[in-house]
C-alpha cells in the first residue's frame, strides 16, 4: 500500500495468549469482515521464526480484505513477511533506525505518551503514533497512563495521525470526543468479543461518529 493511503480508523492489534492459532486467525478475519482498517501483529515472548510463521498467516488473511498487516516491535519479521510496516516503543530500535531499514515505503509507527515523544518521533520519520493507555488495561503488564489532554495536545502538535489506545470500548470510548486523533486502536474489545465482527462493526460506526462530531 501507499503510505498515504493510510487509515487508522479503526486499528486493531492481537493478542494471541489466550487464543489457538486456529481462532487468532478466525477472529482476525471476523474483524476485518467488520471493518478494522489496520491489523497489527502483536507477539510477546516469541522468538522471530515462530513470529514470522504467525506473520504470514495473518497475512494471508489481511492481504484478502486489502487491510494493511503492522508488526509489533519486529523490524525484521515485518520485512521477511513484507507487510505494510512496523510499530516500535521506547525499548523498541528508534523510530530512525527503524525507517532506515524499511525504507522510505513502509509505514513507520511509534509510541508517544508526552508531546515531546511525539514530535521526536515525527521527526524521525514515523507515519502514525499511538498513544495511550488511555484506560488501565490488562493487555500490557506494565503501561502509564496517558491523559486525553495529552493526547490532544499530540494532535495539535504534530501533522501525522494519531491513535488512541488503551483500555477501550464501546462503552468508554466517548472520553475521545474532541481530542482529535485520527483513530482507535483496541486489543480486548475485538480479540476476547464472543463475535469479533459484531464488536469491530459497532467500534468503527461509533469511532467515526465521534470523529466527526
Ligand atoms: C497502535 C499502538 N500503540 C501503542 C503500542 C504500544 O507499543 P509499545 O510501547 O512498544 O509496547 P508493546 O505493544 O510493544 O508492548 C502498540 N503496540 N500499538
Ligand atoms: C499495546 C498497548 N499499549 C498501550 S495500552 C496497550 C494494550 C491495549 O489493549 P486493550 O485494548 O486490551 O486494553
Ligand atoms: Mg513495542
Amino acid at each position: 500500500m501507499d503510505r498515504k493511503d493510510l487509515d487508522v480508523t479503526l486499528y486493531l492489534v492481537t493478542d494471541s495468549s489466550y487464543h489457538t492459532e486456529e481462532s487468532l486467525l478466525r477472529t482476525v478475519e471476523e474483524a476485518c469482515k467488520g471493518g478494522v482498517t489496520l491489523v497489527q501483529l502483536r507477539e510477546k515472548n516469541k522468538g522471530g521464526r515462530e513470529y514470522l510463521d504467525k506473520a504470514f498467516k495473518v497475512k494471508e488473511i489481511t492481504d484478502r480484505y486489502n487491510v494493511p498487516l503492522i508488526i509489533d516491535d519486529r523490524v525484521d519479521v515485518a520485512l521477511a513477511c513484507d507487510a505494510a510496516g512496523v510499530h516500535v516503543g521506547a525499548s523498541d530500535i528508534p523510530v530512525a533506525v527503524a525507517r532506515k531499514l524499511m525504507g522510505p515505503d513502509k509505514i513507520v509507527g511509534a509510541t508517544a505518551k508526552t508531546v515531546e515523544a511525539a514530535v521526536k518521533a515525527y521527526e524521525a520519520g514515523a507515519d502514525y503514533l499511538g498513544v495511550g493507555a488511555i484506560y488501565p488495561t490488562t493487555t500490557k503488564v506494565v503501561t502509564i497512563l496517558t491523559k486525553v489532554s495529552t493526547l490532544k495536545d499530540i494532535c495539535e502538535a504534530v501533522p501525522i495521525p494519531a491513535v488512541a489506545i488503551g483500555g477501550l470500548n464501546a462503552g468508554n470510548m466517548d472520553v475521545l470526543e474532541g481530542a482529535g486523533m485520527s483513530g482507535m486502536a483496541v486489543v480486548s474489545a475485538i480479540m476476547k468479543a464472543e463475535d469479533p465482527r459484531k464488536n469491530a462493526q459497532e467500534l468503527k460506526q461509533k469511532i467515526v461518529a465521534l470523529m466527526g462530531k
